[in-house]
């Protein structure tokens, strides 16, 4: 069942595309990963599947929902984890989830946030007050706060970005956990490591635009025929982290 179809999406800043004529549709309980050059529209692509940023043109759907005049139900069923931090700096973690839980427009599934908290160690850190947690902690309460209220769908900017490797597996594991538990996802990473563990599908922008949509072991047959660069690099990157095929 498809969860959410993008069709010729487009965003204009100015008179500047940043996202041109985008087109894809993504299954439910399928995990997409996003790569793409520094610059190449990937956090724009998110920001309008997530209704932060409206289209400039094209249509977007979720479900039998179409975006236009739907945003308030699409949020209900939508989590987007932003790659900037913003939480009560003056809050312990404690009191941020349950104000956080309060102001969630739908139910709060107790299970859901214990899980969350458990597989992603916040119980060490309940009574910190969240100013004196280290970056690492507070990306990993902030990826907690950003699906409490359980989206079908959960879009992540680089959820791993700038945290040690100790806590990227905890994050890892969270994400397949939800997975498991049936929740879409579609996150942004640099990490072929990461794309590889957790993606069915990957989606490759540069330019704005929309090159490669197929699983990574189709991406061996993909042809560069704009001379690209810098996709060429992200994709021979792949290539020999999967099996040395680009060397
Ligand atoms: N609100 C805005 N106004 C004007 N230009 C913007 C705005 N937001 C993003 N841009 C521009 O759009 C382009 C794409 O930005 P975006 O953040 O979507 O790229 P990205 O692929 O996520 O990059 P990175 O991997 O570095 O995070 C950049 O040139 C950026 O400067």
């Amino acid at each position: 069942m498809k969860l959410l179809i993008a069709q010729q999406i487009q965003k204009k800043y100015k008179q500047k595309i940043i996202v041109d004529k985008v087109s894809f549709k993504v299954n439910e309980g399928e995990c997409v990963g996003i790569i793409g050059p520094n610059g190449a529209g990937k956090s724009t692509l998110l920001k309008m599947l997530a209704t932060v940023e409206k289209p400039s043109q094209g249509t977007l759907r979720f479900h039998e929902l179409g975006y236009d005049g739907n945003i308030k139900k699409i949020r209900k069923k939508v989590g987007y984890i932003p790659q900037d931090i913003a939480l009560f700096e003056e809050l312990t973690v404690k009191q941020q989830i349950q104000s956080w839980s309060r102001l969630s427009q739908g139910k709060i599934d107790k299970r859901h946030v214990d899980d969350m908290i458990e597989i992603l160690r916040l119980n060490e850190v309940m009574k910190k007050r969240t100013s004196d947690l280290s970056g690492g902690w507070k990306r990993k309460l902030n990826l907690c706060i950003g699906i409490l209220h359980k989206p079908e769908l959960c879009l992540l900017d680089e959820p791993t970005a700038g945290i040690d490797i100790a806590a990227r597996k905890e994050i890892m594991d969270w994400l397949k956990r939800l997975q498991q538990q049936g929740m879409t996802l579609m996150f942004i990473s640099h990490d072929w490591h990461e794309l590889r563990a957790l993606s069915d599908r990957l989606l490759i922008v540069d330019q704005g635009r929309l090159l490669f949509d197929g699983t990574i072991d189709e991406m061996k047959f993909m042809k560069y025929d704009d001379g690209s660069r810098d996709l060429s690099n992200i994709v021979q990157a792949g290539l020999e982290y999967e099996h040395g095929w680009g060397r």
